[in-house]
């Protein structure tokens, strides 16, 4: 039995060190390889969260575009927002644990901005946003799970698919955007421009 529906029409290049990234697009049966971009991420200026997301991503997949010989680059970034707070990844403990206490028992956003280019030319550029309801936490249980080493890499120091998946109660929106690209979004510019097409 088949385990592919999608099959290439060019080169894929992801331009990502995330992990969850790969597995994203790799659980598709999609055929890629992975350069990840070396930039330093400017922090935040008087944009707006959804601009800054563009902006990480822009410049990621500049970075990698400029080196890759053939075929397109996708680029991502994924930001928490609080309350008009750009939340990124956590710098220490303490950074985590005031996050997750902004989280507790609230409602934030997850952005996540991407970018399909080749060589200098942007094919596709595209923000989407999550709505993520977390549960009321105690500092007990905040505790525990920086004990752990999962918020460290992740955007808003948690993540939805791994230990902290049952604090959140619901979400609106998608779940791969929240773990870092929104598939639904990607796949349908990944067809349109002709970078994949279906198995026959
Ligand atoms: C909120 C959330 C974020 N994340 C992750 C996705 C991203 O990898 C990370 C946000 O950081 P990013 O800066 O978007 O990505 P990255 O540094 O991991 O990889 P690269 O820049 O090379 O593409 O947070 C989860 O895995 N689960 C979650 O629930």
């Amino acid at each position: 039995m088949r385990r592919r529906i999608f099959r290439n029409l060019k080169p894929l290049t992801l331009a990502s060190q995330s992990p969850r990234r790969k597995e994203l697009l790799a659980n598709l049966g999609l055929v890629f390889s992975v350069e990840p971009a070396k930039i330093n991420e400017p922090p935040p200026e008087s944009e707006t969260p959804k601009h800054y997301a563009l902006k990480l991503a822009r410049l990621k997949a500049n970075e990698v575009a400029s080196q890759v010989k053939e075929g397109v680059v996708l680029a991502a970034d994924t930001i928490v927002v609080y309350q008009d707070e750009i939340l990124g990844k956590p710098q220490n403990e303490e950074d985590a644990f005031r996050m997750l206490e902004l989280l507790s028992g609230n409602k934030h956003e997850v952005f996540t901005a991407y970018i399909i280019q080749e060589k200098s030319a942007i094919l596709a550029e595209n923000v989407v946003k999550t709505e993520v309801f977390f549960k009321k936490l105690t500092q007990e249980e905040i505790k525990a799970y920086l004990a752990t080493d999962e918020p460290w890499d992740k955007a808003g120091a948690y993540a939805i698919q791994g230990l902290a998946s049952y604090m959140v109660k619901c979400i609106n929106g998608s779940v791969t955007n929240v773990i870092g690209l929104p598939l639904t979004e990607v796949i349908e510019d990944l067809l349109r421009l002709k970078v994949i097409t279906y198995e026959k």
